[in-house]
């Protein structure tokens, strides 16, 4: 028994001075909470990553990806940290249009790499030929610039399917590079920024976009909704002033929309606004009346403001070329300043961008890249270009970089 009572004895000792040992060498050396931290961390990155890109798109969070690196790095959370917020860091608006369009377009860069890859030949430029076409680029521009790149080429020795691609894009960074995209403003009073186009093209949507941006950037902006066709078209109109934090001007249906916006600027010029921007009703352009009832909006607000300041046309990348005949009809009734060319990222031809440049003259000044609020950017011709012709494997790459 004695025997015995000592054998558990020195059992129960043992256990405790290893156990306390091992606490003991726990508590002088990483405590479990530190202990843990990294494994905590590694979890927690990719969460913090996840919450913090859910307005970027997915290339950045996969870029941020640091798990591999944290638990490795002696280092400490700081620095583990700051590697996980960086890549979080928004999208600029040209990034953004970059991966849009590069999400949403159809492989046309992986057709004209294929087109090319089979060597510089007849068959290769009536290719390319149809593909731009089908893009939306429209017959006569697509002519015209197949025959001066088979030109070019023929005169520059070009042998391989890169250094033709490259040809292609050169020539159309040319060809768009020239136009103005600034917006205009003034200092002697609000910019005056009238909106128009064919119905649901994106004109409200555009302008809440546009308010959005300005409002951001500590201006006072004033929204006249001279849509009056529709009580629902001053809700919606109402509804993003409230969001976005700018003041809404409208008047009962059926008002004169001319009125609307000779309020609308009152209300600006007194309140000391930087910026009205004019919604007004969708016409068809065929409508002889309606498009007649926009001149009078714009006369009365050259008349108010001196000038309009933009008069900007909103046309839907999805309708293709008809968008060409909507803009002539608009450019005979108002003096157009710019496109806003909306729902870019719903359309694998946006070639349309070269048409509407080419054809009618207008420059293609903001491009709308999807509902939310951000989702408005600058034209950047070199961005597009890229991205129209980027191969589908090479956005994800493109994505990256950004990130
Ligand atoms: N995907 C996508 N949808 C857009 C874009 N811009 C507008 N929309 C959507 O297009 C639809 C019509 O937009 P609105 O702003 O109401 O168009 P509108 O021209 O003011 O319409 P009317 O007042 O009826 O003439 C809405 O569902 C918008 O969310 C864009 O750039 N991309």
């Amino acid at each position: 028994m004695d025997t015995d009572l000592l054998t558990i004895l020195a059992v129960v000792i043992g256990v405790l001075v290893v156990g306390g040992g091992a606490f003991l060498v726990r508590g002088r050396g990483a405590p479990p909470d530190e202990g843990a931290e990294p494994a905590d961390r590694q979890s927690g990155a990719p969460a913090a990553t996840a919450e913090s890109t859910t307005e970027a798109p997915a290339p950045t969070e996969e870029s941020s990806a640091p798990p591999a690196e944290a638990p490795e790095a002696p280092a400490p959370p700081s620095e583990a940290a700051d590697s996980v917020v960086e890549p979080a860091a928004p999208l600029s608006p040209t990034e953004r249009f970059r991966q849009r369009l590069g999400r949403a377009r159809s492989s046309l860069g992986n057709t004209v790499a294929s087109i090319f890859s089979r060597g510089i030949t007849d068959e290769a430029w009536d290719e390319l030929e149809e593909a731009l076409i089908a893009a939306d680029v429209g017959v006569e521009a697509t002519t015209e610039l197949v025959e001066g790149l088979r030109e070019r080429a023929r005169a520059e020795g070009i042998r391989t399917g890169d250094e033709a691609l490259g040809l292609l894009k050169e020539v159309l960074r040319l060809e768009l590079g020239v136009a103005d995209r600034t917006l205009s403003r003034r200092e002697d009073g609000p910019s005056v920024w009238l909106v128009t186009g064919v119905n649901g093209t994106g004109k409200t949507t555009s302008i809440g976009k546009l308010a959005a941006r300005h409002v951001r950037e500590d201006e006072q902006v004033v929204l006249a909704a001279a849509d009056t066709f529709r009580a629902a078209a001053a809700d919606q109109l109402e509804r993003w002033g409230e969001a976005v934090g700018a003041r809404v001007v409208r008047a009962a249906e059926g008002a004169d929309p001319a009125s609307v916006a000779f309020d609308g600027h009152a209300s600006a010029r007194a309140a000391g606004a930087d910026l009205l921007l004019v919604d007004t009703a969708g016409r068809l352009q065929n409508k002889k009346e309606l498009m007649a009832e926009l001149g009078k909006v714009k006369r009365v607000l050259d008349r108010e403001a001196g000038q309009c300041d933009e008069v900007l046309l909103v046309l839907d990348a999805t309708v293709g070329q008809n968008g060409l005949q909507q803009a002539r009809a608009f450019m005979a009734a108002v003096e157009v300043s710019g496109v806003v060319l909306t729902k870019l990222d719903g359309t694998a031809r946006g070639g349309i961008v070269i048409a509407i440049q080419r054809e009618l003259g207008l420059p293609v000044k903001l491009v709308g890249l999807g509902e939310g609020v951000d989702d408005l950017a600058p034209f950047d011709p070199d961005a597009f270009v890229e991205a129209l012709f980027a191969e589908v494997a090479q956005d994800v790459t493109l994505g990256e970089d950004e990130a």
